[in-house]
């Protein structure tokens, strides 16, 4: 029998556009077989999360997608382009419409918040044409996250919750139309968590973004989530709204509600 609990009922969402599909996903490292058929659709406009336990698979299921695993096998198309087809330069462009939020912040402590943000803005002139001044596009990134007047300032100068901004600032300066964010809440206390799933929120609705979480964090989970994946033994085991999956008498997934 099919281990995999479809717990959503089909619905009218699922005639959005697909922005991101993987379907039948294999990754192993040795005998450590990560991914084994593991499948996924994130469609325009909507927050998924994936979540699953500690060394599960999720960061290396987010490498496959941006380019930097191969999979054994399985197919990955973003915004409807195969990935595995794409020369190095389409996968560059491709990759600018993918903005990522890294686990921590990842900030470059020697820079100020300003040359932070023009860091990816120089690496993908292309996308951006010919911008001479870059200043407007700092501030636009850097008002959607409330921190305009840190411009001229180093991380060093700003508390961890404000980090996290600036590094969600830099991921929108392109102004990317996915958002993968790696464990967005990790390490901040319930009160600026909440303040970043606001900025998420809020973030999606302003600009249409699709967006990927990956995270442990069931409050995380239950407020940004629109749908569910849980992954288990490298497979979708699971997948529904909060709601549904809450619900569920499969001891699998009780055991990812259980505090
Ligand atoms: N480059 C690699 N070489 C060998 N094994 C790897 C490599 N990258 C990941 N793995 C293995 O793949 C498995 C899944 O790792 P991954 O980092 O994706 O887990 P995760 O679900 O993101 O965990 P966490 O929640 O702790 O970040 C682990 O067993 C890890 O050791």
């Amino acid at each position: 029998m099919d281990a995999k609990k479809d717990i959503a009922p089909q619905t009218e969402k699922d005639q959005r556009e697909i922005v991101l599909e993987v379907k039948n996903l294999y990754k192993s490292f040795g005998e450590n077989k990560v991914l084994n058929g593991f499948n996924m659709t994130l469609y325009k406009g909507e927050n998924l999360v994936v979540m699953g336990k500690s060394g599960s698979g999720k960061s290396v299921m987010i490498k496959c997608l941006v380019g930097l695993i191969q999979p054994d096998k399985g197919y990955i198309s973003v915004m409807g382009k195969e990935i595995k087809l794409l020369e190095r330069e389409s996968l560059d462009a491709l990759r600018s419409d993918i903005g990522f939020l890294f686990q921590g912040s990842a900030l470059y402590d020697s820079m100020t918040v300003r040359e932070n943000l023009e860091f990816p803005m120089r690496r993908h002139k292309k996308k951006l044409g010919n911008v001479t001044d870059t200043e407007p596009w700092v501030l636009e990134a850097l008002e959607n996250v409330g921190l305009a007047h840190t411009l001229d300032l180093m991380p060093a100068e700003l508390s961890g919750g404000m980090q996290r901004r600036v590094a969600l600032a830099r991921t929108l300066i392109l102004k990317p139309k996915i958002i993968l964010y790696d464990e967005p809440t990790s390490g901040l206390d319930p009160i600026t968590s909440k303040e970043i799933i606001e900025l998420m929120r809020n973030i999606q609705k302003k600009y249409d973004t699709s967006s990927l979480i990956i995270t442990h964090d069931m409050d995380c989970a239950r407020v940004i989530s629109e749908r569910m994946v849980l992954l288990v033994n490298g497979t979708n085991y699971a997948q529904g709204t909060y709601n549904e999956l809450v619900q569920s008498k499969d001891p699998k997934v009780e055991a990812f509600f259980k505090k």
